[in-house]
């Protein structure tokens, strides 16, 4: 399995980096694309064994997968100018790109591809990645999922979900890091050195996320379990429901959408 991945910025690297780490696709058999050299000079010095190139189309020739990490606006212009060939998986992280476009650039409407959208955490191999795709056999299909469970959680999504799913998860992760910053703004107030307090506020949301996550259980039930009657907890709770909060989180989301 030969992988392409062109655009090495924030998604594109952070790719690179997790799949050159996973034991699918070996780092040898990934080309990396990008037309500064500073991030292909970054990333090689990481991992030596990645390829790297500032030549699109060299990155795509005789690659089985072709993942496409710019922007969504150069998707179009980028597909097109690597003549795809029909049997190729063309992979896009871009949001907002639908499956029938991307084959529609490719020329040929039955092309095999997938839409995927990671977060930043993929860097940590945290992410929360979402994939739906077009024209794809049941093997492909477990491969994209192989690939990206490594680099954290990923669920396969109806193509319909894709843009709700995005604004909770990939536009979600900066929501919960404005939540830290709030937080350490008030903790920088009350006396905590910002440092201090951004690691203490990050190990309390990623305590939160592995209570979800590992135990049977729902976010009413652990705030239960915080809040003392007459004790401090509810006084803050209900002071962010009286600002708006939780109908703010809603807005939000659905303005990403
Ligand atoms: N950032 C995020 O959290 C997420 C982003 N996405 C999607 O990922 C995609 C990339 O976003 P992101 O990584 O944040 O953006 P970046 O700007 O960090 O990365 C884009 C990269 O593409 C490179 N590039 C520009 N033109 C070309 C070209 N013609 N051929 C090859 N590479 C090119 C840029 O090169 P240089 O600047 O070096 O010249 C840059 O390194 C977007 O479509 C976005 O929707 C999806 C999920 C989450
Ligand atoms: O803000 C954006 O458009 C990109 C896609 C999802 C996360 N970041």
């Amino acid at each position: 399995m030969k992988a392409a991945i062109i655009g090495a910025g924030n998604m594109g690297s952070a790719i690179a980096r997790g799949m050159a780490k996973g034991s699918i696709v070996p780092a040898t058999s990934i080309t990396v694309s990008n037309p500064s050299q500073g991030k292909l000079d970054r990333l090689k010095a990481a991992f030596p064994a990645l390829q790297v190139t500032r030549d699109n189309r060299a990155a795509a020739k005789g690659a089985d997968m072709v993942i496409l990490a710019v922007k969504p606006w150069l998707i179009e212009p980028v597909v097109k100018e690597l003549g795809i060939e029909a049997d190729t998986l063309v992979v896009s992280v871009a949001a907002g790109i639908s499956c029938g476009q991307l084959a529609g650039y490719t020329g040929n409407l039955g092309q095999p591809v997938f839409r995927l959208i990671p977060n930043t955490a993929i860097s940590e191999m945290q992410s929360m990645t979402l994939i739906t795709g077009n024209n794809t056999t049941d093997e492909q299909r477990k491969l994209m999922l192989d690939i990206f469970c490594e680099m954290g959680m990923a669920l396969w999504l109806p193509e319909e979900k894709m843009a709700a799913a995005t604004a909770m998860t990939s536009c979600g992760i900066a929501y919960a890091l404005k939540y830290i910053q709030a937080a350490m703004q008030a903790g920088i107030e009350l006396g905590i050195y910002p440092k201090d307090g951004m690691r203490m506020v990050a190990q309390s949301l990623k305590g939160a996320a592995e209570l979800i996550l590992n135990n049977d259980t729902h976010p009413s039930i652990e705030i239960d379990k915080v809040c003392t009657p007459g004790g401090i907890t509810i006084k803050g709770i209900n002071e962010l429901e009286h600002e708006g909060f939780t109908s703010t989180v809603i807005k939000a989301i659905k303005a990403s959408k």
